[in-house]
C-alpha cells in the first residue's frame, strides 16, 4: 500500500509520524511547499519528500489531504486528471464537507472524510470517519488504517462537526485542563515535571476506568468522594466557579464556529 500525505503541517506531519511508527505502508509520499523543514524524515527508507503534489498523487493508492481549507480547491483541481477510480481520497480538512469535494471532482471517486487529532503522531488518535456513496466500499480500509493509528469510529456525515470539536479540538481542551491542574499542583508545592507526570497518568487512569467498565462518570466520582472529605470540597468549589458550565459553553462556541466554516 502506498500513501501520500498532501500538506505536512501540524496534522499532516503528525499523521506521517504515526504511519511511520506503525509501518502500515510500503511507501509514503509527504508533500509540502517547502520541504526543507521536513529534514528529520529525509533519511528514512521508503519516505519520499516532495513539493510536487502530482508526483505524490500519481504514485499512491491512498491520498490524504491535510491542507488548509483555502487550498483545497486549487490543489484538487491541479491533480484532478490523475485521480483513479481505485484510489481512496481521505480529507482531514475540518469544515470541508464531502459535497464540497464532490463539487470539484464529481462523485465517481471514493472519498473519506476523517477527523483525527494530533495524538495520531503517537498512534493514539480518536478518529471519526464518514464517506461519500462510492467510498462506502473503502470504509473498512480507512478504519483499518486509523485503528493502527489509534481508534476509529464511523459516524453519520452530519456528526462530523461535533466530532471535530470533541476529538480534534478536544486535544487542546484536555491540554488546557492538564495545564490548569499543573498550575494548581505547583502551588501545592509539587515540581512541574512531577506534577505533569502525576496529572497525565491520573488522566489516563480515569479514561481507562470508563473505557474498560460501563460506568457513568458520576458513578466513578461517587467512589472517590468521601462524605465530608476533600474531593467533594474541591468538586463543589470547581462547580461554584462554573467548571461544567464553562466547558459546555466552550464546546458549543467551538461547534458554532466550525458549523459556520462548513456552511461557507
Ligand atoms: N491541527 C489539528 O489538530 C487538526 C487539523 N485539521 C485540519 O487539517 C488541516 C491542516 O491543519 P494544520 O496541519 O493545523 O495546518 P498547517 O497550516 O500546519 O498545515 C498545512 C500544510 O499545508 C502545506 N501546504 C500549503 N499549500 C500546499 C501545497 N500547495 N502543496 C502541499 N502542501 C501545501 C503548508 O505548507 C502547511 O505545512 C486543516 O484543514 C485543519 O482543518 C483537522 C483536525 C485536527
Ligand atoms: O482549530 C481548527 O479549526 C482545526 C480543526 C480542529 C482542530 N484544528
Amino acid at each position: 500500500m502506498k500513501i501520500a500525505i498532501i500538506g505536512a503541517g501540524n496534522l499532516g506531519l503528525a499523521i506521517a509520524k504515526g504511519i511511520i511508527n506503525s509501518k502500515i505502508t510500503e511507501t509514503l509520499y509527504i508533500t509540502k511547499r517547502n520541504i526543507k523543514t521536513l529534514q528529520e524524515l529525509d533519511t528514512l527508507d521508503n519516505v519520499f519528500l516532495t513539493s510536487d503534489n502530482r508526483e505524490a498523487v500519481k504514485n499512491s493508492d491512498i491520498v490524504i489531504f491535510a491542507i488548509q481549507p483555502a487550498h483545497m480547491q486549487e490543489i484538487i483541481l491541479d491533480c484532478k486528471d490523475l485521480f483513479k477510480e481505485e484510489q481512496t481520497l481521505i480529507s482531514v480538512v475540518a469544515g470541508f464537507n464531502i459535497h464540497k469535494i464532490e463539487d470539484i471532482i464529481g462523485d465517481n471517486l471514493s472519498i473519506i472524510q476523517a477527523m483525527p487529532n494530533t495524538a495520531i503522531s503517537v498512534n493514539q488518535s480518536m478518529t471519526c470517519i464518514c464517506s461519500n456513496k462510492k467510498g462506502k466500499e473503502k470504509i473498512n480500509l480507512a478504519q483499518n488504517i486509523f485503528n493502527q493509528l489509534g481508534y476509529s469510529i464511523e459516524v453519520p456525515e452530519e456528526q462530523m462537526q461535533a466530532a471535530t470539536v470533541i476529538c480534534s479540538s478536544g486535544i487542546a481542551f484536555w491540554m488546557r485542563l492538564i495545564h490548569a491542574q499543573t498550575q494548581g499542583a505547583i502551588e501545592l508545592g509539587l515540581e512541574p515535571k512531577e506534577a505533569v507526570d502525576m496529572i497525565t497518568h491520573t488522566c489516563i487512569g480515569a479514561a481507562r476506568l470508563l473505557i474498560s467498565g460501563n460506568n457513568h462518570p458520576e458513578q466513578e466520582i461517587d467512589k472517590v468522594t468521601t462524605p465530608g472529605g476533600c474531593t467533594i470540597a474541591g468538586l463543589n468549589e470547581m462547580e461554584h466557579q462554573g467548571l461544567s458550565s464553562s466547558i459546555i459553553k466552550g464546546l458549543l462556541a467551538s461547534y458554532n464556529k466550525i458549523s459556520k466554516i462548513a456552511k461557507n
